[in-house]
């Protein structure tokens, strides 16, 4: 079974800013997200600030391209030295093969993206698909994992179904955490920290929630006791 982790996504845009978050953060055994944001603008200086301060990192940089290009990118990330990398598993099978390819010796861990959890049923109008969210998770959950994707990026409301349906073990983490169902920013597909866990979510990926928090200790607190309870 894996252990049940936190990722704090660090989504600031400027350097300082991120090292006061990482500071408020520190003691604890956390996964740091860094994002694009902060990655075009300061790439190894960030990894290697946030890596110094003894997180494990988490590139969220979602690639989505053709197979050789994502093969070059994942390499580069292999020799960043982060734990783990996101790809888009809309960008098909061979491209997942590539990005699973080029990690292979390495302990680097390949997270495929399905539906963002910002989307709602209109998307899957906008992408011309008879499917529904919940349908094209699944497909595309199934086939990373069979291309050796080891994680699976989705809401809190596929998690149970993906892991009854998927046979073989995988890490999922789930973003859109929000202690109130009912936020009205741009994530739609969001849940609680007790819904996401008593899913089978392995990795909460938090972001506002804590780093615009007042107290962004407290706030963590708060995560954490639900956490060790769930
Ligand atoms: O489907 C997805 C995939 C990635 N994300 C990322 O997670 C965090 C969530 O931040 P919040 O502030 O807690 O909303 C953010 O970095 C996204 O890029 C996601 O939300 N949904």
């Amino acid at each position: 079974m894996t252990e049940k982790r936190i990722a704090v996504a660090l989504d600031v845009r400027d350097i300082k800013e991120a090292e006061r978050i990482l500071e408020d953060i520190s003691g604890y055994d956390l996964i740091v997200k860094i994002g694009y944001a902060l990655f075009i603008k300061y790439g190894r200086e960030i990894t290697d600030l946030v890596k110094s301060m003894g997180f494990d990192i988490f590139l969220d940089l979602k690639l989505h391209d053709i197979p050789n290009t994502v093969y070059n990118g994942v390499s580069s990330a292999v020799d960043l030295g982060v734990n783990y990398l996101t790809v888009h598993t809309l960008g098909g099978r061979q491209m997942l093969q590539k990005a699973v390819e080029a990690r292979e010796g390495s302990d680097l861990k390949i997270l495929g993206v399905t539906v963002l959890t910002s989307h709602s049923e209109d998307y899957m109008d906008y992408i011309g698909s008879h499917y529904t969210i919940d349908q094209l998770a699944l497909k595309l959950a199934k086939e990373a994992v069979d291309t050796g994707v080891d994680g699976i990026v989705s809401s809190a409301h596929e998690v149970e179904r993906l892991k009854k349906e998927i046979k073989k073990d995988f890490i999922s983490v789930v973003p859109g955490i929000r202690f109130s169902e009912d936020s009205t920013d741009d994530q739609k597909r969001s849940a609680t920290p007790e819904t996401a866990l008593r899913s089978g979510a392995d990795i909460l990926v938090i972001g506002r929630p804590i780093i615009k928090a007042q107290n962004r200790k407290e706030a963590l607190n708060k995560f954490y006791e639900v956490l060790n309870r769930c």
